[in-house]
Parts: C-alpha cells; structure tokens; sequence
C-alpha cells in the first residue's frame, strides 16, 4: 500500500515538471546564468597557461551554473509580490500562478543540493564555498535586504554576480589570486552601468514598489552621469590584463573598440529625445560582456593554437 501511494506521488510530480519545465527553466534566468558562466570558463581558461583540466572544468561549469540558477530562483520567490505589481515581471510564473512558493524553494533547494555536492567532491572546495557565499550574496543579501534599502543595492549586490570568474578561477587552479581579482573588478564596474540603463527605462516600475534604485532615489539625470563615469572607470580597467601581461594586443585592440562603443552608448544617454536609447545601453552592455569576454579567450589561446601548427 505504501509503495503504491509513493509512485502515485512520484508519478505526479514528474508530471507535474514535465508539465512545467518551462516555467521552471524561466525562474532560474538562464539567458543571464549562461554569461555567468561564459565569464567563469573565461576565469577557467585564464588561469592555466596550456589546455584546461577536463574534470575540473566540465563539473565546475556545471556546478557554478546550477547554483546560479538556484540563486535566481529563490529571487524569484523573495520578490514574488513586487514582481506581481511591475509590467516588466508580471508575467513571471509565481506572480502568474503557474509555480508556487514550495515548488519553487524545492527546486532551488536541489539544484543548490547537487551543485555543492559537484563542486565539492569533483572540483574543490574552496570553489564550493566561494560558491555558496556568491549564492548566499545575491538570493538573500541583495534580494532581502540590499535591493529594498539603498540606491547602492546594485553596486554592492553586483559583487555575487562578479565572482563566477574568480570561481572558474578556483576551480581549476585551487586558488585565487589578483589576475582572478582584476576579472571580478571588470565585471563589478560593468554591472552598474549595465542595470541603470534599464533602471532608466523602468524608472516607474520600480517607483510603484517604492524600490529605491538610482534613478527613483535621483533622479534620470544623475543616473546618466553615474553610468557615464562608471564607463569611464571601466574602459580604464579593462586596460589592465593587457598591462599585467594576462592578455595581450589582439586583447587590447578589442577592449578599447568595445569600450568606445560602451561610452557612446552611454554619452547618448544625455539626449532626451533618444526614448529607445536606455535600452539600446542595456542590451549593448550585454553584448560588450560577452565580446569582451570572448576576446580575451580568443588571446589567450590564438599563441598555444599558433605554437600546435609550428
Ligand atoms: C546586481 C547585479 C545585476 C543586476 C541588478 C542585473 C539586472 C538585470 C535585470 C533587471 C535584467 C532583466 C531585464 C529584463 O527582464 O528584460 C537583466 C538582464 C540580463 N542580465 Fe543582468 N543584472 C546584474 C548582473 C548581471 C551579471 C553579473 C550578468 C552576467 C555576467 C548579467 C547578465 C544579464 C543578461 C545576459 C541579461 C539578459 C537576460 C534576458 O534577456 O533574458 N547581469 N539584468
Ligand atoms: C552563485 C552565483 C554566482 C550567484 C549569482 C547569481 C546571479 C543569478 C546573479 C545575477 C544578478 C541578477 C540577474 C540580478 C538581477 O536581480 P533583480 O532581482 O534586480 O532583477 P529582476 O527584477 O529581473 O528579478
């Protein structure tokens, strides 16, 4: 009797996921957990002079996006009633119903379960700690109290989703050092110009839920001039691997180009008759983490490539 009543309850929550695996792939943010981890195989791949380890990297990857993913769905969870009242996340699937608040924790709770558990037994684990640290930053630290208490939520906040480099970093080499810091600093200054450029545009939105960020706290003027200095501050240290000698020229080239781009983008911020621009800025910042991200990977190995054919 009881092996019968635990299948029917097995039987229903398989069809309950296969029924939902959409909405379950929606709230662990995976288009943002996919850069995450690209800038952690980027860490990866930085701190090994020749070919990555197999292991290390494949369960590291997995480990760091799977605990990323649980991070954004107990976001999901903590934010569920303002989501309810912002047009941008309003059709999530807790403000929408189609997941509750137990389904969702279950979830993250086991992704979080079979991420520590990769990272700690196939990997290492000071990746694993730094790891939950990361999670811990971001689902509570930044959802519960830094995002509803100050218009530096993001800036401090940000600190969680820099660390995947540094991650990589530790997974294949066992330890962190400052090459690994200055990839965590380039992604820290990145971050707030790329949430204001959207804060802009959902300036209202966050208004209606009395959530302080920059441009309700500030105003839109003097969030254009803080994502403008912060450009700034970050084409001047993404300069820096090309001066420590962690990359090199065809690095140095692609930062530069990009970051002209970046700071286009966000001097044309200052023009009031530009409504689309706000989130033009938005999704070339995405764009220019990604490409210059991959730059640096393609440096690093063009010379081990070149060095195959000699
Ligand atoms: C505290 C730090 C961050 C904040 C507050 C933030 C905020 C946001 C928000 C609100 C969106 C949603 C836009 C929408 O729904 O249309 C978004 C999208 C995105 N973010 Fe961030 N972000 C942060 C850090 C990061 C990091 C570290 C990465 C990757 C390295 C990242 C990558 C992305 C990507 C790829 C998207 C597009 C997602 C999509 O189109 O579905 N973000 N970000
Ligand atoms: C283990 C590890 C590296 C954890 C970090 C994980 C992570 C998902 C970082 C991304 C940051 C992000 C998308 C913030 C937006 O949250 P929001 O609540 O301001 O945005 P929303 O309103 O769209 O939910």
């Amino acid at each position: 009797m009881k092996t019968f009543i635990n299948i029917k309850a097995t039987d229903g929550m398989w069809t309950h996921a296969v029924a939902h695996w959409r909405d379950y792939l929606e709230i662990t943010k995976p288009k943002v957990v996919l850069l995450l981890v690209f800038t952690a195989l980027v860490g990866m791949a930085l701190a090994v002079p020749t070919w990555l380890p197999l292991q290390e990297t494949v369960f590291g990857l997995l480990g760091i996006g799977l605990a990323s993913s649980s991070a954004a769905a107990i976001n999901h969870v903590i934010d569920q009633r303002t989501d309810a009242i912002m047009k941008r996340t309003e059709n999530r699937p807790l403000p929408q119903g189609a997941l509750n608040t137990r389904q969702c924790l279950t979830f993250a709770l086991l992704l979080c379960g079979i991420a520590m558990a990769m990272l700690v037994l196939l990997v290492n684990t000071l990746t694993a700690v730094l790891t939950f640290c990361s999670l811990i930053g971001y689902a509570i630290v930044y959802t519960v109290y830094l995002k509803r208490a100050t218009p530096q939520n993001i800036v401090i906040g940000g600190a969680a989703g820099a660390m995947p480099p540094v991650l990589g970093w530790a997974a294949v080499t066992g330890e962190v050092n400052a090459y690994a810091l200055l990839l965590f600093l380039i992604v820290f200054i990145w971050t707030p110009p790329h949430f204001w450029a959207l804060a802009i545009h959902r300036r209202d939105d966050y208004a209606k839920v009395d959530i302080p960020m920059l441009p309700v706290t500030h105003g839109i003027p003097f969030t254009r001039i803080q994502i403008f200095l912060y450009t700034i501050l970050l084409v001047i240290i993404t300069i820096f691997p090309y001066l420590v000698r962690m990359s090199g020229p065809l690095y140095l080239a692609g930062a530069l180009i990009l970051g002209a781009m970046f700071l286009y983008h966000a001097w044309k911020l200052f023009d009031d008759t530009a409504t689309k621009q706000p989130m033009r800025t938005f999704v070339f910042s995405i764009n220019y983490l990604m490409w210059l991200f991959g730059i640096m990977l393609v440096d690093h190995y063009v010379p081990q490539v070149l060095r195959l054919f000699n």
